[in-house]
């Protein structure tokens, strides 16, 4: 359906308080699950990232790339194992994970990035010292799945101020060098908090958090963060949802103003959450 030009520019105008709002904000964009298999809704959260930093607002985009990871490790006959919606890690597969992030997916959404004529970096934990990383201690031993010991921000903020949206993937080392492959929606929340920021936008395959995970009209529209345990202990919360609830936990808790789930399968979900009163997705406070 067409547009008229009435519409278009209400459209337009209704956006104003929330440029004036973002302006100078940092707002950290996790990007990972479906949408970021298709190429369709790829290329329109570039177009959202781009826009956003053309309004003025300093984006962050940290990607995730599990489902890669895990057809990369296939490919090399090696099957994947997820403890707590985590991976298991040996060396090799640390190793398959920063050839994947660092290597592949973030040097494919820079290009994206640019192809919607935006300038995006891509950086990893390694780079400028971004995540200093350590063994993730868990009672089954996750072998090299890191957790984050300390966020070094510079390098982000050196890219931001210079004009580019940086664009993370999440594997670090420690200080003896190991790599660890990190979990990207606990990267996002650690750089959010450290960095400040205003938002956290966790982009995902479903609606966001849902009482029923079969059922996709059982949509929690917002959750306090204290009643997140007794979800997870009760298994309404389980798989890949765990960290991702738990680290936004963790940003609410370092302060960071507007922590959510969202769809990613809906194509510009990114601008229709910041640039509208429309509360898609969980907020979690
Ligand atoms: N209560 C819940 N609400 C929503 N999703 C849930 C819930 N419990 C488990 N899940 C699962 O968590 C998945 C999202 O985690 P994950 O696959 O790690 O996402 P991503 O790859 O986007 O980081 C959903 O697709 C769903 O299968
Ligand atoms: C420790 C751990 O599980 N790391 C993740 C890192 C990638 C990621 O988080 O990707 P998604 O956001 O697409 O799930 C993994 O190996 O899959």
């Amino acid at each position: 359906m067409e547009l008229s030009n009435a519409d278009m520019a209400r459209v337009l105008t209704q956006a104003l308080p929330y440029i004036q709002k973002y302006d100078g904000k940092t707002v950290v964009i996790k990007y990972g699950g479906n949408a970021m298999i298709d190429e369709e809704l790829k290329s329109a959260v570039m177009c959202d990232a781009v826009l956003l930093a053309a309004v003025g607002v300093r984006v962050v985009l940290v990607h995730g790339g599990g489902p890669e990871i895990t057809a990369t490790l296939q490919r090399m006959g090696k099957e994947s194992r997820f403890v707590g919606g985590l991976r298991y890690t040996d060396r090799e597969t640390a190793e398959v994970a920063q050839m994947v992030l660092a290597g592949k997916l973030s040097k494919d959404l820079v290009a994206a990035i640019g192809r919607h004529g935006g300038r995006a970096v891509g950086l990893c934990g390694m780079d400028g010292g971004l995540f200093e990383a350590r063994k993730k201690q868990s009672d089954t031993d996750l072998g090299f799945v890191g957790e984050i010991a300390a966020v070094n921000t510079a390098v982000v903020e050196d890219a931001l101020h210079s004009g580019y949206i940086p664009v993370i993937a999440t594997v670090g080392t420690d200080r003896e060098g190991n790599v660890y492959n990190i979990n990207a929606d606990t990267a996002a929340a650690a750089l959010a908090g450290s960095l400040g920021a205003e938002n956290l936008i966790l982009m995902t395959d479903v609606r966001g958090l849902l009482e029923n995970p079969g059922d996709e009209s059982t949509l929690i529209a917002d959750v306090g963060i204290a009643s997140l345990p007794a979800l997870i202990e009760q298994g309404i919360v389980s798989g890949g949802m765990i960290p991702k609830c738990e680290c936004c936990a963790a940003a609410v808790r370092e302060g960071v103003g507007h922590t959510v789930i969202i769809d990613g399968r809906i194509p510009h979900s990114i601008l229709i959450e910041l640039f509208s009163d429309k509360g898609i997705g969980t907020l979690f406070h």
